[in-house]
């Protein structure tokens, strides 16, 4: 346990330092690693990549704060469809984790580096025929596209139908010039999450869909805040927490007045363990709208030289 620091005169929270493989290599990272927090209202996750500054973290430790001492608004729904994300992997193992999932949305990544296009439109194939006609699938490129790139990736992957494209170049004036070339919708995530005011980057030339997160935007109600400002359909996704921080997206998800696409919030089983014996997979395509205990603390505890970290980083970030 490492001690967090406390908000004010009453005693510090709980938090506990976790550390998990990857099945599968996603975003660069093979282990995933963050925070769990304990306030008077439940857990907290606060889990910034590596590559996140001090200043960047600030907006995760307030979603972990929300959640640990306020909790969340109340929620429309009681369950949030979902998507299975599909990391750059080959096509029979994407055919076997879409299947696996009982998802009837996809998430594909493509534009991995070193990868080709001809890769990436058979992993897209290969989840076509898993899902067969009626089943949605997006891709994800993770601004790794220049605009001339994106209309002809994005019209050969079309051909397996597009329900949209998420970030596929990276600045909104470059997208603002895709969306005038391309039928496919195109979701906005990178241009969302990590500018300095994502209440007021200007959307309206440059995305059909926002996707949210709930750790880089600064808690639910600050997503909500981000949602209602741009007006524009959305979708809420995770950044590869544990259950802990998964539940505050479905918060979020199931706190939104309109939720017309699934979310990208069945991502623990991207981890080969998980902080709770129930961890939030998704039954039928859908999660529930539930809180999590993280029962799994100690067979998950990372060790010191990663507690120690995470604990000179808590402290870094809350004293910015
Ligand atoms: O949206 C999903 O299906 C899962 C989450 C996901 O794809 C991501 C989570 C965390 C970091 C990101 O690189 C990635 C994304 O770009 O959306
Ligand atoms: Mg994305």
């Amino acid at each position: 346990m490492i001690p967090a620091p406390a908000g004010g005169t009453g005693p510090a929270p709980e938090a506990r330092v976790y550390r998990v493989p990857m099945r599968t290599r996603f975003r660069g990272i093979t282990v995933r690693d963050g925070v769990l927090v304990r306030g008077p209202a439940g857990w907290g996750e606060f889990s910034p990549f590596w590559d996140y500054d001090v200043a960047e973290s600030r907006r995760w430790w307030a979603a972990a704060e929300e959640a640990a001492l306020a909790g969340w608004p109340a929620p429309v729904r009681a369950s949030v469809p979902v998507n299975v994300t599909v990391p750059a992997v080959e096509p029979a193992r994407a055919h076997g984790i879409v299947t696996a999932s009982g998802c009837r949305t996809a998430k594909v990544k493509v534009a991995e580096p070193g990868q080709t296009p001809e890769e990436d439109l058979a992993r897209v194939e290969a989840v076509r025929d898993a899902l067969g006609p009626d089943g949605a699938i997006r891709v994800d490129a993770n601004a790794a596209w220049d605009v001339d790139t994106a209309v002809a990736r994005i019209r050969a992957l079309d051909r397996m139908g597009l329900e949209y494209v998420e970030q596929p170049c990276a600045t909104l004036a470059e997208l603002a010039a895709l969306r005038r070339r391309v039928d496919v919708r195109v979701a906005v995530d990178e241009g969302v999450r990590r500018s300095d005011d994502p209440l007021r980057v200007d959307l309206r030339e440059a995305a059909d869909v926002v996707v949210l997160k709930v750790q880089p935007l600064g808690g639910v109600r600050a997503a909500l805040r981000v949602a209602e400002a741009h007006g524009l359909p959305c979708v809420v996704s995770s950044a590869l927490e544990s259950s802990v921080g998964i539940a505050a997206g479905v918060a979020l998800a199931a706190a939104l007045p309109e939720l017309p696409f699934a979310c990208g919030l069945a991502t623990v089983a991207l981890l080969a363990e998980d902080v709770t014996s129930s961890p939030l997979l998704p039954v039928d395509g859908a999660l529930p709208v539930t809180r999590v205990e993280p029962d799994r603390l100690e067979e998950v505890a990372a060790d010191p030289v990663t507690r120690a970290r995470w604990r000179a980083r808590l402290a870094a970030v809350v004293a910015s």
